[in-house]
């Protein structure tokens, strides 16, 4: 949804260039923290396409190699002269050094972490008004040893002489520590500052913004045509599904499909929230045995998601010819399908810049070659804490805006094996039992969201009213995240946990174990599969 490549915008925009940087969208972020939009574009990128983008600032990512290695990605010499103001961050720094004619060399003296820094006073741009001595969280073994001509060195630590400089009347600057972390004390001001006063951004991306931007721009792309929505209950969908609404009214039918892979209780619950919500129009679709048949024996990952990915587009295809039929025969087809993909659906999916597929999430890498409709996708460049916000913004209720994520292929993908109707129905009184728990216990809103995992393949013995038994584990996913880029494993109260175990042992005759996930993300993702 870049809104730069619409012309004239209420918002201004900044690229982040990522030169392969463990979290650009942790610096995308910030900015947007700072009511600047932005947007990631890879390193490889041309400058002339950069321009065409029409970015109010740019900043330069971290990044793993060394800028003085063969076959290392490189900032051009020309990106510097375009007048746009630039921020090289770490890698992005040395690259900006070594294009301008600065040194960059493998001093000897890493740093890693918590560093301190001493900066030049308030006459600077990065550090104005801010402290002389500064805690920055550093990660490099190279380093700047001399600032390209005509950049005053404006930070400095015991082993970086030249950690921070800049160029104001060039629009040019270069830190070695990451101000996107909040271990750097003062990161967020250095990145406010280069925004606001150094490249004169304005902070006008707001939720009201987007709603008005978001509504127009869907308008003018679908206008009189009809529109289908796979809502599944779910946060995403639903404000997707409301912003096209706005847009276009009852041109517009949402189709929540029950594949047979949802948790107890869902399918009323979307029936009756939603629609109350909304008012929009609701189609529910019974496609059990469509996808249950189509995952049997299947127990492959990727496999059962690039399935699933495909059984939902033809279900789709499938509502949309009945919903044109239900229109009289005078109606268009369904051109368009409406879905509530997020940033990190798309990153993990591999189709980020550059970025390595983890998992096909069913709505990106698993759809099938032959889709028919054009997708409207607007959440596409958005990370969940701003959709529900966008949310809020479009009024609906808070518990659908806070309702934890439950991911499209369902419990399919939690059940560790092939996929049958038992051991579904095993998994989700498992799971309702946990979600009752964490409820009673106030925790919904402390946590992410917490899978709850068969291990259908595995058996362990157990002893239950003196018999012996030989039973599944599950495994207890709970993680508390910003926006499912990265997680932690939830501290839950041992009280709780005990209460869900027995619970589960109690009331679950084919479970007699029960075990808690201690991962974080990296290395583990959220879900197992
Ligand atoms: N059961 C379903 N019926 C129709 N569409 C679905 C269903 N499940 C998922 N989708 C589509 O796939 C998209 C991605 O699913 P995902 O679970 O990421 O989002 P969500 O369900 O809207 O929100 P949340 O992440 O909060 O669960 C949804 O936005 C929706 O368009
Ligand atoms: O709609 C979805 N389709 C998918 O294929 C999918 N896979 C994971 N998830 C959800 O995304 C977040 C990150 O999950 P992972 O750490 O497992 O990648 C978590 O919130 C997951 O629940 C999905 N959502
Ligand atoms: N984090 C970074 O961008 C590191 C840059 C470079 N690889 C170094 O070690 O100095
Ligand atoms: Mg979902």
């Amino acid at each position: 949804m870049s809104p730069s490549d619409a012309g004239e915008t209420a918002f201004d925009t900044v690229l982040v260039v990522d030169y392969g940087a463990q979290y650009a969208q942790l610096i995308a972020r910030r900015v947007r923290e700072c009511h600047v939009y932005s947007e990631i574009v890879p390193s490889t990128m041309p400058v002339e396409e950069m321009l065409a983008k029409g970015p109010k600032a740019i900043i330069l990512s971290g990044g793993p190699s060394s800028v003085y290695a063969d076959g290392a990605p490189q900032a051009s010499a020309h990106l510097f002269e375009t007048g746009v103001p630039t921020l090289g961050i770490c890698y992005g720094y040395q690259a900006m050094v070594q294009a301008l004619g600065g040194t960059v060399a493998r001093t000897g003296r890493s740093e890693f972490g918590r560093t301190r820094m001493e900066a030049a006073g308030t006459d600077t741009v990065l550090f104005g008004g801010l402290p002389t001595v500064q805690t920055v969280w550093m990660s490099h073994g190279d380093s700047v040893a001399e600032a390209p001509e005509g950049f005053r060195t404006v930070g400095s630590t015991e082993s970086t002489p030249v950690a921070a400089m800049e160029a104001p009347d060039r629009g040019l600057y270069g830190v070695q520590f990451h101000p996107e972390v909040l271990h750097s004390e003062h990161g967020q001001a250095v990145l406010r500052h280069f925004l606001y006063n150094g490249a004169g951004c304005r902070p006008a991306w707001t939720m009201v913004n987007i709603v008005d931007e978001q509504v127009e721009r869907i308008r003018a792309r679908v206008g009189g045509k009809r529109a289908i929505c796979g809502l599944s209950g779910g946060v995403d969908s639903a404000v997707a599904g409301a912003l096209v609404q706005r847009a276009v009214g009852d041109q517009l039918t949402c189709v929540f499909v029950d594949h047979g892979l949802l948790r107890k209780g869902e399918v009323e619950q979307v029936e009756k929230d939603f629609v109350a919500a909304t008012g929009a129009v609701l189609k529910v679709v019974d496609a059990q045995d469509r996808f249950l048949d189509a995952l049997a024996g299947v127990s492959d990952p990727e496999e059962k998601r690039r399935i699933i990915g495909r059984e939902f587009i033809r279900v789709f295809e499938r509502a949309a010819r009945e919903v044109v039929a239900e229109g009289g025969a005078d109606g268009d087809d369904v051109e368009y399908l409406v879905q509530g993909t997020l940033y990190p659906d798309v990153v993990e999916s591999g189709g980020g810049t550059g970025a390595a597929n983890i998992k096909s999430h069913h709505n990106v890498g698993g759809l099938p070659e032959d889709l028919q409709f054009s997708l409207v996708e607007p959440l596409r460049e958005l990370f969940k804490d701003e959709v529900r916000r966008l949310g809020e913004e479009l009024g609906l209720p808070s518990e659908m805006v806070w309702r934890q994520p439950f991911p499209g292929p369902g419990l399919a993908i939690r059940i560790i094996g092939d996929v049958t109707r038992e051991r579904l129905e095993v998994l989700r009184e498992a799971d309702a039992i946990a979600r009752e728990e964490l409820s009673r216990a106030g925790l919904d809103r402390d946590i992410w969201q917490c899978p709850v995992v068969l291990l259908a393949d595995v058996r362990s013995v157990g002893v239950q009213g003196d018999g012996r038994s030989y039973g599944n584990p599950v495994v207890l996913r709970p993680v508390s995240s910003e926006d499912a880029m990265t997680a932690d494993w939830s501290r839950l109260p041992y009280e709780v946990l005990a209460t869900v175990s027995n619970r589960i042992t109690n009331e679950v005759r084919e479970i007699n174990r029960v075990t808690l996930d201690v991962t974080s993300k990296p290395p583990g993702t959220i879900e197992w599969e």
